[in-house]
């Protein structure tokens, strides 16, 4: 797991770490680590144009001192001084010693020239949108020839929510130093920050417990694991699906082929779609009765395409009555939303599924701190909350948070959320902790949608049709990761 380090737990970190080594080795550390990233981006040094934008704190210390490493390598370096009467002292006189040139932001030509442009303006200290200097200079350099590279997080970008409020710099990469902070990775801040790189400056023994994580295929893979000799049809889980309708049987075929392709164990259907059902997946236990009649399952996923009628709202209410963990999606988290009690008073694990529109539903927009929005409604039902988006979230009601890394727009199409959760029902039918287990779900969807996009736009059904070949290649990453 990466933990997501917030700009507090890193501040403390770094306030041990100072007191314990010579004045400047961290900010030498991290300035090294991004010019070693710059250089790799620009394959080589000599010749190349490198500006840096160069704001009055530590920031701008680090652009000036891996400026000075660039420009001792060839590099020609040009360092543009937002604000010349507080630039970093050691980092200008490095960067000058080196042979870099120094300018104000009056004369910002470099930018139109660049091969490699450095986002030094703000970092961990900055505080809402680029002011207009700044900000005009972020313009440019997103118009210009140059890599955009951000030193530690883009300037603009909100490190612990990733809220922008106006202008950003846009990065294609951001070097961040001692941990990932949650707002290069979620919200509008992960698309201002690109690749992520870490540089380790040694903060990590001094770092306390993150509270958000993004899993890897790793951690993914011990979810994903193969049926053991001892192991028959019913051992390992058995998810029951009630989604669809009749007039409507796609969300249940949608749902019920992804609970089979995640874990092919035994996944019964229990809705009005059952026809349709039946005749897209023989490998389903189907029946038209009311889920109490199904048979013994688990896990139940309710809500896909049910529509919200006193017969889907009463259906609900069975499914949430059980003593089993519940996957509520789509309408029924609409019915959810009208009567939250129904979800309060549950004990056992509740995952709720909504997009920003359905979210909205329970009382409050998502707004730009998606992590926090989640933990307060995760919170208030306890139940898990599994919040869609580029960058999916899921936040359990102890605060812990999972920020999805494999997401792609290509899911953006009618159909996926259906297979999303089929696969979250299948993972959870096997007992493991809700929060986790939303999370690599959405890891797996999102594997799966990547797969699926490689060959062109996909529609819902080519993301079941991946999912094995896909549990497969996690798994397999999961081994080589692990060194097996
Ligand atoms: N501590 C350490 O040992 C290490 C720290 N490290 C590095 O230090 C960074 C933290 O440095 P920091 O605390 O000096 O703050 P920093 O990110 O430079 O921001 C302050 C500057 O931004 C400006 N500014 C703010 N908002 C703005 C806006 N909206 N629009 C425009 N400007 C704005 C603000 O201007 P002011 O408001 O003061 O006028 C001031 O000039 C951290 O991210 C990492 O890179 C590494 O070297 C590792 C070791
Ligand atoms: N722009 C996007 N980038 C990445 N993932 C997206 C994007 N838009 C939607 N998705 C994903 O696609 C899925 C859509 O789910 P949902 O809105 O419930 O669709 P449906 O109800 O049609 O099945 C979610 O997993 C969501 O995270
Ligand atoms: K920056």
């Amino acid at each position: 797991m990466i933990g997501l380090s917030t700009v507090a737990d890193v501040r403390a970190a770094e306030d041990v770490l100072l007191a314990r080594t010579p004045e400047g080795a961290l900010m030498q550390r991290a300035a090294t680590g991004l010019a070693t990233v710059c250089l790799r981006l620009l394959g080589r040094a000599h010749g190349t144009r490198v500006t840096a934008l160069v704001g009055g704190g530590n920031n701008g210390g680090d652009a000036l001192f891996a400026g000075a490493h660039l420009a001792a390598r060839g590099a020609r370096v040009t360092a543009v001084l937002l604000d010349p009467g507080r630039a970093h002292p050691a980092g200008l006189a490095a960067l000058r010693r080196a042979g870099g040139r120094v300018t104000g932001p009056g004369d910002p030509d470099g930018l139109d020239r660049a091969d490699l442009v450095l986002d030094g303006i703000a970092g961990i200290g900055g505080r809402g949108g680029l002011r207009p200097e700044a900000a005009r200079l972020a313009e440019r350099a997103a118009t210009g020839p140059g890599i955009p590279v951000a030193v530690d997080v883009p300037s603009g970008v909100d490190a612990d929510t990733g809220a922008v409020e106006g202008t950003a710099f846009p990065a294609v990469h951001t070097v961040t130093f001692g941990a990932v902070k949650p707002g290069l990775v979620v919200g509008e801040g992960r698309g201002y920050a690109g690749t992520v790189h870490l540089v380790d400056i040694g903060l990590g023994p001094h770092l306390a417990r993150p509270r958000a994580y993004q899993l890897t295929d790793d951690d993914v893979a011990a979810h994903l694991e193969p049926p053991g000799d001892g192991d028959d049809k019913y051992s390992r889980g058995v998810v029951g699906i009630v989604a669809g309708s009749a007039t409507y049987p796609g969300a249940a075929v949608l749902c019920t082929g992804a609970a089979l392709r995640t874990r092919a164990g035994l996944v019964r259907y229990a809705g009005t779609a059952a026809d349709g059902v039946r005749a897209s997946w023989p490998e389903a236990i189907v029946t038209d009765a009311r889920p109490g009649d199904a048979g013994r399952v688990q896990a139940w996923v309710v809500g896909p395409g049910t529509g919200t009628d006193d017969d889907a709202r009463s259906v609900l209410a069975e499914v949430l009555a059980t003593d089993l963990p519940v996957v509520v999606d789509a309408d029924a988290l609409t019915m959810a939303a009208r009567e939250p009690d129904l979800v309060r008073r549950r004990s056992a694990p509740t995952v709720l599924t909504p997009h920003d529109r359905e979210f909205a539903r329970f009382g409050a927009e998502v707004g730009a701190d998606r992590i926090g929005s989640a933990r307060r409604l995760a919170a208030d039902l306890g139940a898990v909350v599994l919040l869609k988006g580029n960058a999916t979230v899921v936040a359990d009601p102890d605060g812990t948070a999972f920020v999805n890394a494999t997401g792609t727009t290509d899911l953006a199409t009618a159909g996926t959320g259906d297979v999303l959760s089929g696969i979250l029902g299948a993972l959870l039918a096997t007992g493991t902790p809700p929060a986790e287990t939303a999370a690599a779900a959405a890891h797996l969807h999102g594997r799966a949608g990547q797969a699926a996009g490689e060959s062109g736009p996909l529609i819902a059904g080519d993301l079941v049709r991946r999912l094995s070949p896909t549990v497969g290649r996690v798994r397999g990453l999961g081994l080589r990761d692990s060194g097996a």
